[in-house]
């Protein structure tokens, strides 16, 4: 069964619109929990724009012993000011699960993966720094990455698919060639031994297909669309609806 991880990022920026506490982050966890997701996911960022370290520390403290903790971001962004740097906030939260994304301060959204060929040296100390700390480490990488070998030399026991070209085409109405990429670099990476997650844009109208196409997809992380969805669903319902068609 692939796991549903909700990224509460959104809950974040709304509270952080106003100051105070609402909405709260921790009894949106709660609501996505009792409605049955497997996993919460943040995505701290050095600008503090949503997450901030104190959410990822409250989170750690409260989860649920069988609720699988993620963390992402990049591990080569330096501290600064409140912000610790991914490291640091994983040695002090022990995530299951920390996810490496290379993204630059200034984006918007996460847009790429990570180059391994490239990359793979670099990350190799950080990969084992945080195995070191007991989390699994899974590497942000772009749907059609073909050469997968480098994520399980270094020590990654899973990889996570960009998604969002494949939302953006499926929007489109021609998802074809964006879904053949993402399970090729899906294939790939099982055959190196890897786990597969999924992520980015990913909503109840995209993520059907995507499920058909990678049935033995280990875990998806849904944040944007999911929280969107909520406003007029409900959170718990629509954390329902996502796990319909996880198991159909
Ligand atoms: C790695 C990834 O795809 C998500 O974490 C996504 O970047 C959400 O981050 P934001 O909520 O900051 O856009
Ligand atoms: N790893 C992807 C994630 O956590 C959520 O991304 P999105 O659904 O907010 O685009």
């Amino acid at each position: 069964m692939t796991l549903l991880s909700v990224n509460l990022n959104k809950i974040a920026v709304l509270r952080n619109s106003r100051g105070g506490n609402e909405p709260d982050v921790l009894r949106a966890a709660r609501t996505c929990i009792e409605a049955g997701c497997g996993g919460i996911t943040v995505h701290p960022r050095p600008d503090l724009r949503h997450i901030r370290p104190d959410d990822v520390y409250a989170l750690a403290e409260r989860l649920p012993a069988d609720i699988e903790f993620n963390i992402e971001g990049n591990p080569f962004a330096p501290p600064r000011g409140p912000y610790p740097g991914l490291l640091a906030l994983c040695r002090a939260a022990r995530p299951a699960q920390v996810t490496l994304v290379p993204d630059n301060d200034d984006q918007l959204t996460s847009d790429h993966g990570f180059d391994l060929q490239r990359d793979a040296n670099r990350l190799r100390p950080l990969v084992e720094e945080f195995a070191r700390l007991g989390c699994r480490v899974s590497l942000f990488v772009d749907a059609g990455t073909r050469e997968l070998e480098p994520a399980a030399r270094i020590g990654a026991q899973r990889i996570e698919i960009y998604t969002g070209p494949y939302a953006h085409a499926y929007a489109q109405g021609q998802p074809d060639a964006a879904l053949a990429a993402c399970v090729e670099t899906a294939r790939r990476a099982r055959a190196q031994g890897l786990g597969v997650n999924a992520g980015h844009d990913l909503s109840q109208s995209n993520l059907g297909a995507l499920h058909r196409a990678i049935p033995w997809l280990a875990e998806v992380s849904i944040g944007h669309a999911l929280i969107c969805e909520a406003l007029y669903e409900g959170l718990a319902p629509t954390v329902r609806n996502y796990l319909k068609i996880l198991s159909a």
